[in-house]
């Protein structure tokens, strides 16, 4: 099963509500025929626990992936929904995909809240908005159309400062309830918060803002940087962004269909 990567509008840690938009970077996850021995903690937990609680034979997982890790950029949450979504189809299970995607996210020690917020937009596409908190999904939106993302992708990320990110839960609920009638914005405001927050370096940042994009910021927990444009004016970001390494250009991918 294909699932997407995605970019923050909102970061669920300091409200517990949380908002991604599903971008074109793809992971492709199949079963075959084996036994699971690779390195990941979050797919090895994800099989015990599914194989265990619906008495499934052993198998074993194929991963291709275009999403970075460990950068900001949803690669846990795209891997989790493929993986369970291709378990709930293989072997027929009546399962809420994302719901699992985020218990299991937790007890693998990738995720705080769960990540339900990246888990729907990874699963479904388009924009979630959701409370992690009650695992509940609030709403699920078509991103616009006519906007490209410009995305700086960054490894390695450090130990992240969650207290300090807790710290802001009223200013990230505001950010939150605008985000609903006004996703872009949102997410210029929450890129820019997590990135003064976190310490992260946000020079680029300012440099796509000043060359016009709609919104830039740090994604997730960071370090990636994202751009966001109206489609045809991606150049002179491109040529910023390309300055400080490797630049991805790609598009938001609207919802899927919910017969998944
Ligand atoms: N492509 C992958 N293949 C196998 N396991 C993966 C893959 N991507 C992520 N994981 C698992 O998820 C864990 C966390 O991944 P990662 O830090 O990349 O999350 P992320 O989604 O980029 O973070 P964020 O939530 O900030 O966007 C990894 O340590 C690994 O166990
Ligand atoms: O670990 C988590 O719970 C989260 C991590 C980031 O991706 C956030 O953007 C997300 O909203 C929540």
């Amino acid at each position: 099963m294909q699932a997407y990567g995605g970019v923050s509008i909102v970061n669920a840690i300091p409200s517990w509500y949380g908002s991604s938009m599903a971008v074109n970077l793809k992971v492709n996850v199949e079963i075959t025929k084996g036994k699971y021995n690779g390195g990941s903690k979050l797919i090895s937990t994800i099989i015990t626990y599914l194989k265990e609680k619906f008495n499934l034979e052993d198998f074993d997982v194929k991963i291709s992936s275009e999403i970075p890790q460990e950068s900001g950029l949803k690669s846990s949450s795209a891997v989790s929904t493929a993986l369970i979504g291709e378990v709930k189809r293989k072997f027929g299970l009546n399962i809420d995909v994302v719901k699992y995607s985020a218990i299991l996210s937790i007890l693998a020690g990738v995720s705080y809240t769960g990540a339900l917020d990246d888990a729907v937009s990874a699963y479904y596409g388009g924009i979630s908005y959701t409370y992690n908190k009650e695992f509940k999904i609030i709403k699920k939106s078509n991103p616009p159309l006519d906007i490209s993302i410009i995305i700086l992708p960054k490894g390695g990320r450090g130990k992240v400062n969650l207290n300090k990110l807790r710290s802001y839960e009223l200013i990230f609920y505001e950010i939150f309830k605008l985000s609903l009638s006004d996703p872009i914005t949102a997410m210029k405001y929450n890129g820019i918060l997590v990135g003064e927050i976190l310490g992260y370096d946000l020079t680029p940042v300012k440099k796509a803002l000043e060359k016009g994009a709609l919104a830039s910021g740090i994604s997730g927990n960071g370090p990636s940087i994202f751009a966001v444009t109206k489609e045809g004016e991606e150049g002179p970001i491109i040529d910023e962004f390309n300055l400080y390494g490797k630049v991805i250009l790609t598009k938001a991918v609207g919802l899927d269909s919910e017969d998944k």
